[in-house]
């Protein structure tokens, strides 16, 4: 019997397997990620947060800087991403409750940089600086509708790439089972988070949202992110600028600093943990 310890926390209902694995000693495949995400045979999750000290995971070296800790964010398909916004406040979350860290500011290395995250004392919510958001080119983006018509998409960069667009109505994306067809192919070569938005008031939006390698999910904070700085390039907003982002999980409020940084805030929970045996999980594919 291979037992791994796990814990499961989510943000506004973005849900993840932790699995502390401090030291690096883990070589988890892609295809055990996978089981593991399993919502049926495995724990379930939108994707995994393998939690290791920086000096230990090669995928940090050299660029962790201060931060003692690695986020390894995996895709509940198993494929790797660079950055997950809420990802990184429930592992800051968990590096608290653990008493891995204290409350407070800290840093924490990912595959997009360093970020900084803050968790208060009190156990509310938590604050991730994901860093300034990048523009590429959306000259000839466009998405798919279920209803036939193609609606131009904003390309906003958040250390992982998405593709907003703005609809009359949230039901206009459709069944996100699948992903939305996004033209041309050649845009994201690496494949995209793809957000759908509607306005609920002013500087208020609500979204919904197709993660690559996870499929529709009831949050996404960078998505989020994504969708504050393509709505407040809409509205010509100044900056600083504070949007409230509803999700079908929750509500984050995300400000656009002076500077470019985005700064999103929201729940972040620890909500279970156990051990599961590795050698019972379903590996497919
Ligand atoms: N849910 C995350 C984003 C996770 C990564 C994304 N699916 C990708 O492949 O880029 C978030 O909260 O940001």
């Amino acid at each position: 019997m291979t037992t791994l310890r796990f814990l499961k926390g989510h943000g506004t209902e973005n849900d993840f397997v932790i699995v502390p694995d401090h030291d690096g000693v883990l070589d988890l495949s892609a295809r055990q990620v996978a089981a593991l995400c399993d919502r049926r045979a495995g724990i379930g999750g939108d994707g995994l947060l393998r939690v290791v000290r920086s000096a230990k995971d090669p995928a940090a070296a050299g660029m962790a800087g201060e931060a003692e800790w690695f986020m390894d964010y995996r895709n509940s398909d198993g494929s790797i991403a660079e950055m997950c916004g809420n990802g990184s406040r429930v592992f800051a979350r968990y590096l608290v409750e653990s008493g891995e860290a204290a409350p407070g500011t800290m840093a924490i290395a990912t595959r997009g940089g360093v970020k900084t995250v803050h968790v208060p004392a009190d156990g509310g919510d938590v604050t991730v600086d994901v860093g300034a958001a990048t523009l590429p080119d959306s000259a000839g983006i466009e998405v798919a509708l279920p209803n036939g018509t193609r609606r131009p998409a904003r390309n906003v960069n958040m250390g992982n790439p998405h593709a907003v667009v703005f609809v009359a109505d949230l039901d206009d994306a459709g069944d996100l089972r699948t992903a939305p067809p996004v033209t041309p192919p050649t845009a994201y070569p690496e494949g995209v988070n793809v957000e759908f938005v509607v306005d609920r008031g002013p500087r208020h939006v609500a979204m919904r949202v197709h993660e690559r390698g996870s499929g529709e999910t009831r949050s996404c904070g960078t998505g989020a992110c994504a969708v504050m700085v393509a709505t407040a390039r809409r509205d010509g907003a100044e900056l600083p600028a504070t949007y409230t982002v509803d999700v079908p999980g929750g509500r984050l409020v995300i400000t656009e600093r002076a500077d470019g940084g985005v700064e999103m805030t929201g729940p972040a929970l620890i909500v279970a943990q156990g051990d599961v045996d590795l050698d019972r999980l379903t590996l497919r594919g």
